[in-house]
């Protein structure tokens, strides 16, 4: 890859250990059909701000992100583009802006074919997550750094999950196993991976996921965890946005605003 002269790799004069860049792929063109009808979920607004600058600037808050490409609604690019040149975000981050696909992955894979070279560690973060602590971030980067190809930021569950037998719409679902929740995570994002590892992911897996980690799993790689972070929840259905409010309010009580 050739170098890119505006944001070079950084070295540490001390170990002499060269930093990859990073870039952050939000992908923000879903509906939000779970959260009823409105704006596409990621322009909906919490805290007097969309969704989608909460996630920008979740991502900008770690100073290894260098750039930014958010994946807009299809037919919204315009839109996001002057959202974002309306908020200030650092300096040291770039944005960038392309149309999004038909589906989650097919978003991810637009976002990713937008990255420039140079950028060796690629986070994948949604647009639906805006309340994602740094430490959070940082964390899956540094162990992207130390060299994992697949890092994914996960809970234990706090609910007893059951396997069920599909049943006929409004008939009862036979349940037909009760995992061990000792060994079950809930995934969030931003997930991170060595670049080179997530292209040849959405180059050659086929079929559908609900997160690139599991495209990595099947290429036969290991992907491993760090612990998530509450506040990372999914804003999916309406009562999440009450709480994304909630979390909102007490952050600024807690910064004394
Ligand atoms: N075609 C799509 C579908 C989803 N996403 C993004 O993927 C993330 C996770 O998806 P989800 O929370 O399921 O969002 P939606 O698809 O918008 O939700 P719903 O299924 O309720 O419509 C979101 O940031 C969403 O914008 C995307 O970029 N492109
Ligand atoms: C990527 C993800 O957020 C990890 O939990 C999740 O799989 C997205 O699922 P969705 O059904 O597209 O919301």
């Amino acid at each position: 890859m050739s170098a890119d002269p505006l944001h070079p790799p950084s070295t540490n004069p001390a170990s002499g250990r060269t930093t990859a860049r990073t870039a952050a792929v939000i992908p923000a063109a879903g509906r939000g059909v779970r959260l009823g009808p409105g704006a596409p979920k990621a322009l909906r607004v919490l805290g007097g701000m969309p969704m989608l600058i909460h996630a920008v600037h979740a991502m900008a808050d770690s100073r290894a992100v260098s750039l930014v490409v958010v994946v807009a609604p299809p037919d919204g690019a315009p839109e996001v583009r002057s959202l974002l040149d309306a908020h200030a975000l650092p300096e040291r981050t770039d944005v960038v802006v392309v149309p999004g696909g038909e589906s989650r992955q097919e978003s991810v894979k637009l976002g990713l074919d937008a990255l420039p070279p140079g950028y060796d560690i690629v986070l994948v973060h949604d647009a639906a997550r805006p309340l994602v602590p740094v430490d959070t971030v940082d964390a899956v980067i540094e162990a992207v750094r130390d060299g994992a190809p697949a890092v994914v930021p996960a809970l234990p569950l706090a609910d007893t999950v059951k396997q069920v037998e599909p049943a006929a719409p409004g008939e009862p679902e036979p349940v037909v196993a009760t995992p061990d929740r000792s060994l079950l995570r809930a995934v969030q994002t931003p997930q991170g991976f060595d670049r080179a590892t997530l292209v040849r992911a959405h180059e050659t897996v086929r079929g559908d996921v609900t997160d690139d980690a599991s495209m990595v799993e099947q290429l036969g790689l290991t992907v491993v965890t760090v612990p998530g972070h509450e506040e990372a929840f999914k804003v999916t259905r309406p009562l999440d946005m009450v709480l994304a409010e909630a979390v909102l309010a007490r952050r600024r009580h807690n910064d004394g605003f």
